[in-house]
This record gives structure tokens, C-alpha cells and sequence, in this order.
């Protein structure tokens, strides 16, 4: 899916909504224990609810790798269970891999051809020979870390270098040169909406996945009216408000009601920028 199937999609859903599929064995319902995998079952719950309010998944993979084996059965029955039924969905690997060439290879290999991922975060810091092998895969997506959404930003992304610009913004400006919009996003935090607006000064056209509404409290539409373009260009995920809106036998009507409310939003916001027939 290049840069405008994804527009297409999100003109078709009236959504630019991404859920991250954080799923935590302490925080899912208990009554799912009574099957083999829970975890899955919490997912395709999740999905069944959420899917026509959607245009992305964003599993973080640290949160199936902490269950071990079954953690990672758990994310390629969710993977396959949403390529099956909802090809149209693009599955994002928050993995945040980077390191060097040979090791890349085998990082894009298993996101891509064994998890079957469309997309992966990457951290730039290891420079472009971490990155390229990414490339190599045609039809899949990149998202490089531009500026995140935690307090840490602080440490090294924002801070000022020689040029007068912060960190990120060197990174975005030269990791922008790597690919183009078609294989390439960056990572711009909910929590910094005042960056988006300098962002789109460097990248007026790259896709921005944007972390950080609910749980971290951004707000989705000081977010839309520094980051949107003209092919909405926007990402949003939200994890914990929309997995977790709800802990008893309705979670995933809750989760929907919370996804809902975000999508009403969204779609009013395509409609303020004419990005809507
Ligand atoms: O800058 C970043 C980059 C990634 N994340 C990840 O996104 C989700 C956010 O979850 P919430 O529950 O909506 O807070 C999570 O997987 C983070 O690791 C981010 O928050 N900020």
C-alpha cells in the first residue's frame, strides 16, 4: 500500500485512527482465561469491534516478547487473523529495531516475511546502513522515530544542535533523503503538537505516526491542526484509552465506544480540510 491507497483508505473509513494492540495479561479481562490464549482471544475481540473504524494496528511487540512463546503464538495468530479478514488494515510493528546491516537483515526479515508486518518503527540513531535494509522490501513501510512522545525527548531529540534546530529535526530532515513518502513515515508525538507544525516545514508530505492521545493526554485536534496535509498525512494511535476502556464481559464494546468517539472526531477533521467527497 503506497502513500495514496493509504488516503484512499482513510477517505473511505473517515478515519486517520490507528489502535495500538498493547495487550497485557494483568490489564485483559479475566473471564478470557477460560481459553487456550487469552491474549488472542482479548485481540479478535478488539478487532472485531474496532475494524471498520480503523485503518491501522499497531501491536508493540515488546508486550508479546515479554510472554515468551506464547506471546509470540499469541501476535502471529492476531497478525493472521487480521491479514484473513481485514487485508485492508495496515499492521504496524512497534519494534523500534536499528543496528547494523547483517543484524537489520534479519530485523526486517522477521517483521516483514515472518510476522507479515506492512510496517515497522525504526530508530534512526544508528544511521542509514541500519535503515536500508528496511527499504530493500518495496511494498512495506518504515516509520522512523522522529520526535517521541515521552518526557525522555528531552535527553537528545530536542536538544538544540549547531544549525539552531533540535536533534529530531536534523534526523527528520536527513532521514527524509532515504525514501520517499511511499515507503517512509516518521514518528511525531500527541504530546508536542507545537513540533508538528515545524515538522511539516521539512516534510510537508511524509505520513506521521502519531503516538500519545489518551492514555499520555494529547489531544487529537491540536494534533490535526498543526499536522494534517492535503493527503490527510495523519496516523493516530491510541492504545490504552480505546484496549482498556473497558474491563468486564463488554470490553470490546467499550473499546469501540472509545474508538468511536475518536474516529466521530476524526472524520469532523477531514471534513474541516475538504479531504472528504
Ligand atoms: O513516541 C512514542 C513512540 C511509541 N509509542 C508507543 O505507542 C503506544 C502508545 O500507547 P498509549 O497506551 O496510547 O499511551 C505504546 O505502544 C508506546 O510504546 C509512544 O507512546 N510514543
Amino acid at each position: 500500500m503506497n502513500a495514496e491507497d493509504l488516503f484512499d483508505q482513510i477517505r473511505k473509513k473517515q478515519s486517520f485512527l490507528c489502535v495500538g494492540l498493547d495487550a497485557d495479561e494483568d490489564k485483559i479481562p479475566s473471564h478470557l482465561f477460560k481459553y487456550d490464549d487469552p491474549v488472542f482471544e482479548f485481540n479478535k475481540a478488539i478487532i472485531d469491534a474496532t475494524h471498520d473504524l480503523v485503518v491501522a494496528y499497531k501491536p508493540n511487540l515488546a508486550f508479546y516478547e515479554a510472554m515468551g512463546t506464547k506471546g509470540i503464538i499469541s501476535l502471529e495468530k492476531t497478525n493472521a487473523y487480521i491479514q484473513e479478514n481485514f487485508p485492508e488494515i495496515i499492521m504496524i510493528a512497534d519494534a523500534k529495531r536499528g543496528d547494523i546491516g547483517n543484524t537489520a537483515r534479519m530485523y526486517a526479515r522477521s517483521v516483514f516475511e515472518q510476522f507479515g508486518f506492512d510496517a515497522v518503527t525504526l530508530s534512526p540513531y544508528m544511521g542509514k546502513d541500519s535503515i536500508d535494509p528496511f527499504f530493500e522490501y518495496k511494498d512495506k513501510w518504515v516509520v522512523l522515530l522522529g520526535v517521541t512522545s515521552n518526557s525522555g525527548a528531552e535527553d537528545f531529540q530536542l536538544a538544540n544542535t549547531d544549525t539552531g534546530r533540535p536533534f529530531f529535526m536534523e534526523v527528520i530532515d536527513k532521514g527524509s533523503k532515504w525514501a520517499d513518502e511511499n515507503q517512509l513515515m516518521f514518528v511525531a508525538g500527541a504530546t508536542r503538537p507545537e513540533m508538528l507544525k515545524e515538522i511539516r516545514q521539512v516534510i510537508p508530505n511524509h505520513f506521521l505516526l502519531v503516538p500519545g492521545v489518551g492514555a499520555q493526554g494529547g489531544n487529537l485536534e491540536d494534533v490535526a491542526a498543526n499536522g494534517i496535509n492535503s493527503q490527510c498525512g495523519l496516523l493516530v494511535n491510541s492504545s490504552r484509552a480505546i484496549i482498556y476502556a473497558g474491563n468486564n464481559e463488554h470490553f470490546a464494546q467499550e473499546a469501540r465506544i472509545s474508538a468511536h468517539d475518536l474516529q466521530d472526531k476524526m472524520k469532523a477533521i477531514l471534513l474541516e480540510h475538504n479531504l472528504l467527497d
